[in-house]
């Protein structure tokens, strides 16, 4: 069976650093899948999203063993051009991944860069915006937007490469209460439309949308148990 996430015992260990930091990672996702990984800070969460999505081993060059697959190919393999139509990441603070100065020309600046035709792009603006729900905000600078709303729109120049993978690293952790409730309603919503979805977590309490949980502690991953 091929997964749209597969982890086969990766081991990463950064250049200067003693210690491996993930120590035997295995792990499946199956398409439509929500997962959610709880950890303690600095236990190596983001490095494993930065595996999945390429930082490791294109940008970071430590030592990995093992291999990271998404749709059966190795991701060590593909260039970031082509993991960035697989595989879309929604960072922690929203303010590092908005720079245009309207929310049309952010979300469109992915498909510009594919070299798409200029009717392309604008569908894919419109998709993706109405997917997060803010069309109404379109012609708006991001600046003024809550925390929650920034992050519907960094997902949004995501989802605007059409990716079948999202990976949501600490997304809510800057986010109040409401905009949390926004992003979980959008995720699901997201599930249903047959999107694979990995959400990393400190607070557990975020990953009540989650079909299942694993916790990430020692460089390995365990069945979440219900505490850390
Ligand atoms: N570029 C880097 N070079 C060297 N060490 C790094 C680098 N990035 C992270 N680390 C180290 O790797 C460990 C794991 O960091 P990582 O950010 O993956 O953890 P995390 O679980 O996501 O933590 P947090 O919740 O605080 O973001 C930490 O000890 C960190 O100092």
């Amino acid at each position: 069976m091929i997964y749209p996430i597969e982890v086969k015992n990766l081991y990463y260990q950064y250049a200067g650093k003693e210690e491996s930091i993930l120590r035997g990672i295995n792990l499946q996702i199956r398409k439509g899948e929500v997962v959610g990984i709880v950890g303690l800070s600095g236990n190596g969460k983001s490095t494993l999203c930065y595996c999945m999505c390429g930082i490791i081993p294109h940008i970071y060059k430590g030592k990995l063993k093992g291999e990271a697959l998404l749709f059966g190919e190795p991701v060590k393999n593909m260039d970031l051009a082509a993991v960035a139509t697989k595989v879309g990441v929604v960072f922690q603070d929203p303010d590092t991944q908005l720079f245009s100065p309207t929310i049309e020309d952010e979300i469109a600046f992915g498909p510009e860069n594919l070299c798409l035709s200029r009717e392309e792009i604008s569908e894919r603006v419109s998709e993706a915006i109405d997917l997060v729900g803010m069309g109404k905000y379109r012609y708006s600078n991001p600046y003024h937007l809550s925390g929650g709303q920034k992050q519907l729109i960094a997902l949004a120049s995501i989802l605007s490469l059409k990716p079948e993978i999202l990976i949501f690293d600490e997304a809510m952790a800057q986010i109040d209460t409401e905009g949390r409730k926004l992003i979980k309603e959008k995720i699901v919503a997201l599930k249903n439309t047959g999107k694979t979805i990995l959400m990393v977590e400190h607070d557990f309490s975020n990953l009540d949308i989650a079909d299942r949980i694993m916790v990430l502690k020692d460089g390995k991953l365990e069945v979440f148990q219900g505490k850390l």
